[in-house]
């Protein structure tokens, strides 16, 4: 299609159970894997089983035998991508709906509806099982092997969804499936003399009314009357039984005819969407098989005719267009036979005696009848070498694919296919949308120009082409369109008849062979030249693979260099004046060539490109790396800036938080502290006043009337403040503690001292004592020394002179050595009686002074002066008395014992003092 520029078909042709149907759809399976890609292909994949649920039917031949024909044209775009679909459909086989013979079943659908609908569903349509239905009853075949009508049902719900039927059209389709079965189901009762009837008003009326959405009494009269125009008169005529069995059939028919027709039409809408006309498609044509059964009807008069045209198709492009179009091009070639249908495509289609016209000839005569048609045809056609008139009603004719006996029972109602007005108008008048459309689609088709049958008593009655001649129309238009097309043929072989594996009958298959024509296909593709193109094609095409450049540029010049370089034998090929013809096969060759030539130059084509764009990848991801390093180094420079900010600000906010809350913590603890003080003050007062507060609470007692209103946020407060009062007061009580516990240390180390300064005050004493006790005797041995001088020696010296003359030092201590030794001597007892004084003065002071200083420090004395270091001062003012006092005695010794070297009675006094006063060492 792409390369050259044609729409292409594939015509699926072969008997019925072959595998048209199959082959068709893996034939868009494969289209789909193909161009698929937008996901439109898996909408058309899924058209199949609503197709097949809706039109096929098991019949003695195929299970899934198709009883319509399909053209499904698959458009693309112009890359090849399927962008859209339209399914075209043929000829239904309405009769099936209410009438199929022993072992085989109606519609698929329907035992698919009442195997696998849910509950639901069921109750709001008032489904029974299959069983239940006198259309579904009649063959008395409800399943087929190895199918599950059930799981089917949700395939085909679950493919309505995908083509977009929505949920409400889904149910009133079932609903409309239903209303046919139930319509079967209407009985009718004869009312009068004249075997006139009506429906039972029962279940299965009540049900249709109600599916339909029409008045009951409407339908009832809708099915045992009809309205007739009689000149100007419009009269009721009643129905006998069986017009009123065929005005009920007609009805369910057509209702179930215009459901498929309008299941395509939602279809179609599906597929188009998105759909862009590039004029690109494949058409696959999948159309009932040649039949040939034991009694053939209409139904089979039409099948074939069409499998008629379209071997004439198969012909027309396999013989004679072929063989035409060696003789216009010169060739040499032997001509070969072949079965040409065009005698028996001429017994149908000639104007005005050939089948199809006597049909609708006859169909329009009121008086015409199936006996009266075949006495017709019998009449005009015995001569047609196609044709042969049977016994009866019957006829036969000769088709490509074998004779066919028809017989003409119901050969003219089918082709009139007449609904009564009456009933398109009930349709028209019910509630449901579905019926108002079929019915608004009816007239529309009763207002085209009219061909078909005038009825009896020039009745109203809804007036269109005949079938036949509807589907002659139809068959033109589809050979047009497939003319347009390059076909491409499938045919199907059956290899048995028993629908069975394995089981191949070799009789069956030759006949089959021989009858679809192939044996001529292969006689023609062997002998003649199937493959042909135009010189300046061939040149175009294959031009490039020429080694050597031809001299003359002509197309074909280049051509025979062309078939001369790959050694062509010249019985190969022919030279024609516009083309080359090749035998099968040559051209393969050429363009196998062709296509690894190509696929070499690919190749490096694509290594140099992808060198190339390697290379400028390479350069592009180098600057875009700088590129990005730069923006990126901005960026975050930037950025970092900005948190650079944030974390100054972030610390001068934390600052100012922080400051705040040890602000608001002291303030609270500065407030706390003060409310324990003054809780604690103002305990200690009430405590110290204790009288005072009681004559004031005794106040207060007095005056309860003036309560005073606390507020719990008030006392909360409160509460906080005594627990935080209570909190500060144990820290203090611990703090506390701590200075009681130094305090006690203070005071053991105080004692210490005390102790310390007992012990040194009683040697103090001891050492007073000693001295005093010295001095004392130092005193008596001076006095009595005296005494014993005074006997001695002169009396003229007054006493008071003795205390006194120590002080004149060495003056007087020359007038005593010089004179008479007295006056020293009472002088040194003076001094040593000074001495003693200051001693006692001194030891009374320092006495005094200590025992004041530990007082003061014991706290029994208030004094403003530091104990500790007074006491120091005193200890260094007693050191340095004692230095100079021990010095001054030193003296006082040195002095005396000059003396009593002197004086022999000193030495005595001296021994005895000095002894004793060596012994008490000051300390
Ligand atoms: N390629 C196949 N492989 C396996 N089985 C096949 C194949 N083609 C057909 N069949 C079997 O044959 C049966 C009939 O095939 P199919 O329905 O395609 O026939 P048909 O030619 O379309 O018949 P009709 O004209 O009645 O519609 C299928 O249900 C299937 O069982």
């Amino acid at each position: 299609m792409i390369r050259d520029e044609v729409n292409q078909s594939i015509i699926i042709s072969g008997e019925s159970g072959a595998g048209k149907t199959e082959t068709a759809k893996i034939a868009m399976q494969y289209l789909a894997a193909l161009g698929g890609g937008s996901g439109i292909e898996y909408e058309i994949l899924k058209t199949n089983p609503i197709l097949e649920a809706f039109g096929n039917a098991k019949t003695l031949r195929n299970d899934n035998s198709s009883r319509f024909g399909k053209l499904i044209e698959i458009h693309f775009s112009e890359t090849g991508k399927i962008s859209g679909a339209k399914i075209q459909t043929f000829l239904l086989e309405k009769s099936r709906v209410v009438q199929c013979m022993e072992g085989e079943r109606s519609y698929h659908i329907f035992y698919q509806l009442c195997a696998g609908a849910p509950p639901d569903l069921r109750e709001k349509i008032c489904l029974k099982s299959a069983s239940e239905y006198k259309y579904l009853r009649q063959s008395n075949c409800y399943s087929i092997n190895g199918v599950d009508d059930a799981e089917r049902f949700y395939v085909v719900k679950e493919a309505l969804d995908i083509v977009h039927v929505s949920k409400e059209d889904q149910e009133s389709v079932f609903s409309m499936l239903a209303a046919v079965l139930w319509l079967g189901n209407i009985s009718f009762i004869i009312v009068d003399n004249e075997n006139h009837v009506e429906p039972v008003t029962d279940e299965s009326l009540t049900t249709v009314a109600k599916l339909i959405g029409c008045d009951v009494g409407a339908l009832k009269l809708a099915l045992s009357t009809r309205k007739m125009r009689v000149g100007n008169d419009n009269i009721v005529q009643k129905l006998k039984l069986s017009q009123a069995i065929d005005t009920r059939d007609a009805l369910a028919k057509s209702i179930y005819a215009c459901l498929f027709e309008w299941l395509v039409e939602q279809i179609n809408k599906s597929l188009a969407v998105g759909k862009r006309r590039t004029g690109r498609s494949i058409s696959i044509l999948d159309i009932y098989g040649f039949e040939s059964f034991e009694r053939n009807s209409f139904e089979q008069f039409c099948i074939n005719y069409a499998n008629e045209r379209l071997q004439q198709h198969f012909n027309r492009h396999l013989f004679k267009l072929e063989q035409e179009e060696y003789i216009q091009d010169g060739i040499d070639w032997a001509r070969v036979d072949f079965e040409d249908n065009q005698d028996c495509l001429n017994l149908f289609e000639k104007k005005p005696l050939g089948l199809l016209s006597l049909l609708d000839e006859e169909s329009t005569f009121p008086n015409g009848t199936d006996l009266t048609f075949a006495n017709k045809l019998k009449q005009h056609l015995h001569s047609n070498s196609c044709f042969r008139g049977e016994r009866d009603k019957a006829f036969t004719v000769c088709h490509y694919a074998g004779e066919v006996m028809y017989d003409t029972t119901g050969f003219l109602e089918k082709n009139r296919d007449l609904l009564h007005l009456d009933s398109i108008q009930l349709l028209s008048s019910c509630s449901s949308h579905l019926p108002q459309i079929f019915a608004s689609r009816m007239l529309a088709q009763s207002e085209k120009p009219v061909v078909g049958p005038l009825y009896k008593a020039g009745g109203a009655d809804s007036q269109k082409l005949s079938v036949a001649t509807k589907f002659k129309g139809q068959l033109f238009q589809l050979m047009q369109r497939l003319g347009n097309t390059t076909p491409h043929f499938i045919r199907c072989i059956k290899p048995n008849n028993s629908q069975s594996p394995g089981s191949y009958e070799q009789g069956l298959v030759l006949q089959q062979l021989r009858c679809c024509g192939v044996l001529e296909v292969v006689r023609i593709s062997r002998s003649g030249f199937p493959t042909r193109m135009s010189h300046q094609k061939f040149a175009r095409r294959y031009g490039f693979l020429l080694l050597e450049n031809v001299a003359s540029q002509d197309p074909l010049s280049v051509s025979v260099a062309i078939l001369h370089q790959f050694n062509i034998l010249p019985e190969m090929y022919q030279v024609g004046y516009t083309k080359l013809f090749f035998r099968t096969g040559q051209i393969g060759v050429l363009e196998d060539t062709r296509n690894r030539t190509l696929h070499g130059i690919l190749r490096v084509q694509s290594s140099f490109r992808g060198h190339q764009a390697r290379r400028h990848l390479r350069a592009l991801r180098e600057g875009i790396a700088t590129l990005q390093s730069v923006i990126r180094g901005e960026k975050i420079r930037k950025e970092y800036a900005v948190l650079l900010q944030r974390q100054r600000a972030a610390i001068v906010i934390q600052r100012q938080i922080k400051s705040r809350i040890t602000r608001k913590k002291y303030k609270d603890i500065h407030e706390a502290s003060i409310i324990i003080q003054s809780v604690v003050r103002g305990w200690l007062v009430r405590r110290c006043s204790g009288n005072i507060g009681l004559m004031i609470s005794g106040g207060i007692k007095g005056n309860e009337s003036d309560e005073v209103v606390v507020k719990a946020s008030f006392l909360a407060e409160l509460q906080r403040r005594v627990l935080k009062a209570e909190a500060a007061l144990r820290e203090k009580e611990e703090e506390n503690d701590i200075l009681h516990q130094r305090l006690q240390q203070y005071e053991s180390r105080w004692s210490e001292y005390e102790l310390k300064m007992k012990s040194m005050e009683e040697v103090w004493q001891k050492q007073m004592r000693s001295l005093q006790s010295s001095l004392s005797i130092a005193k008596k041995s001076l006095a009595i020394d005296d005494s014993e001088r005074n006997s001695d020696a002169s009396v003229n010296a007054p006493s008071d002179e003795r205390d006194y003359s120590w002080d004149t030092g060495s003056n007087n201590r020359g007038q005593e050595s010089n004179g008479h030794g007295v006056k020293p001597m009472s002088a040194g007892l003076s001094v040593i009686s000074r001495l003693a004084e200051e001693f006692e003065q001194r030891s009374q002071v320092f006495g005094d002074d200590a025992k004041f200083l530990v007082e003061v420090k014991s706290g029994q004395v208030e004094a403003s002066l530091n104990p500790d270091r007074e006491l120091r001062r005193l200890k260094q003012m007693f050191e340095a008395w004692k230095k100079d006092y021990g010095a001054r005695l030193r003296e006082t010794k040195v002095i005396l014992n000059k003396l009593g070297n002197e004086e022999g009675a000193l030495d005595r006094v001296k021994k005895k003092w000095w002894g004793r006063r060596n012994s008490a060492r000051f300390t």
